[in-house]
């Protein structure tokens, strides 16, 4: 049988997450495919029942724990010899019980960005990428802060934290905008913080800026992901938009405006439900709600299927003298 014509397993796995932040992988055991393999914990849907169901079970009988707060992240799909899965993964935040290797599989937590156990299943490298992503995205606020007022800013917020920030000015030309970009690169980030630049991929090639976040215009007439860049987002509103992102194999998405902003006072919002709806697609990238986010928003997001929140004015401190 070719792979287009055989059957799809559904198989439903938790990334369980700990105090710490950190997650848990098994090793598969003796006797099934890829045994030794890590993988996060799981297993086949049976017969009418949901992932969610799916996902409890499993996680019970393999590691003995009561399931007590799980929400969908990612879909991902592969075609192994053995068989075609899809595979509906959930973060998984608060059980009950202890953990314990039911089937005499080791059992590891794991540090994001810093993996200590090989190899790891074929499908999971990209969901490995995806979790390294941080919940919460800042965009730049040159327009309202001003320029000395942002970059005091945000040297403070890099100085305690690795936040990844889209520098979006659209109100510049491009050669101011290139000025503000080379600013921000001389920043110190003790962290790691993330540089993204909007919308031109030739100044992110100069200034050796790996990151890049295309505008929902440029996504709908790109026909392939620009080469060169680590990380790849676009800007989403509709269903389409989500399906060229997939397409492209972009890595993360904003989709939104969720609720109505200062940025967009006369557009009719999205709405939680529109947004969850749009998630619900079994999306094998991560999605940031945008439009009226702040702090407080992002367990609303990831209730409603998505990753993180994507923040412009409630990142920075308006008051704050220039
Ligand atoms: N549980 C789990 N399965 C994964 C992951 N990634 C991945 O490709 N798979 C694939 O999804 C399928 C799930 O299988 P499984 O062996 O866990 O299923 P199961 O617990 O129901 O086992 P059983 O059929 O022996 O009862 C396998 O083909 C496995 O290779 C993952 O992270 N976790
Ligand atoms: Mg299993």
């Amino acid at each position: 049988m070719t792979s287009q014509t055989r059957k799809v397993t559904h198989v439903a796995a938790g990334i369980l997450i700990n105090a710490d932040g950190q997650f848990l992988l098994g090793s598969r055991p003796a006797g099934k495919p890829y045994a030794g393999y890590w993988e996060f914990p799981g297993g086949k849907l049976e017969q009418g029942e949901s992932a969610q169901d799916a996902l409890c079970r499993e996680l019970n009988e393999e590691m003995g724990i009561q399931v007590k707060q799980a929400t969908p992240w990612l879909t991902q799909r592969f075609n192994y010899p053995h068989a075609d899965v899809e595979i509906h993964f959930f973060k998984v935040t608060a059980w009950d019980g202890d953990i314990h290797g039911q089937e005499g599989q080791a059992l590891s937590w794991q540090t994001v960005g810093r993996l200590n156990t090989s190899p790891i299943l074929p499908a999971n490298g990209p969901i490995l990428r995806s979790l390294a992503l941080p919940t919460q995205i800042s965009i730049s606020n040159v327009a309202e802060l001003g320029l000395d007022n942002f970059l005091k800013q945000l040297s403070e917020k890099w100085a305690n934290e690795a936040a990844w920030v889209l520098i979006r000015e659209p109100q510049l030309p491009a050669n101011e905008y290139a000025h503000l970009v080379q600013s921000v690169q001389k920043i110190a980030r003790p962290h790691g913080g993330k540089i993204i630049i909007h919308r031109d991929i030739e100044l992110a090639r100069q200034l050796l800026i790996d990151s890049i976040h295309l505008t929902s215009n440029q996504l709908a007439t790109l026909s392939e992901r620009p080469s060169g860049m680590d990380w790849v987002s676009a800007s989403t509103h509709h269903l389409a938009d989500l399906q060229q992102v997939d397409r492209l194999g972009l890595d993360f998405a904003f989709l939104g405006h969720v609720n109505s902003s200062q940025s967009h006072p006369t557009e009719t919002p999205l709405g939680w439900n529109a947004f969850a709806a749009l998630c619900q697609h079994g999306w094998r990238f991560p999605i940031f709600a945008i439009g009226g986010q702040n702090q407080t928003t992002l367990s609303t997001a990831q209730q409603h299927g998505g990753h993180g929140v994507a923040i412009l004015r409630a990142a920075w401190q308006a008051g704050l003298a220039a």
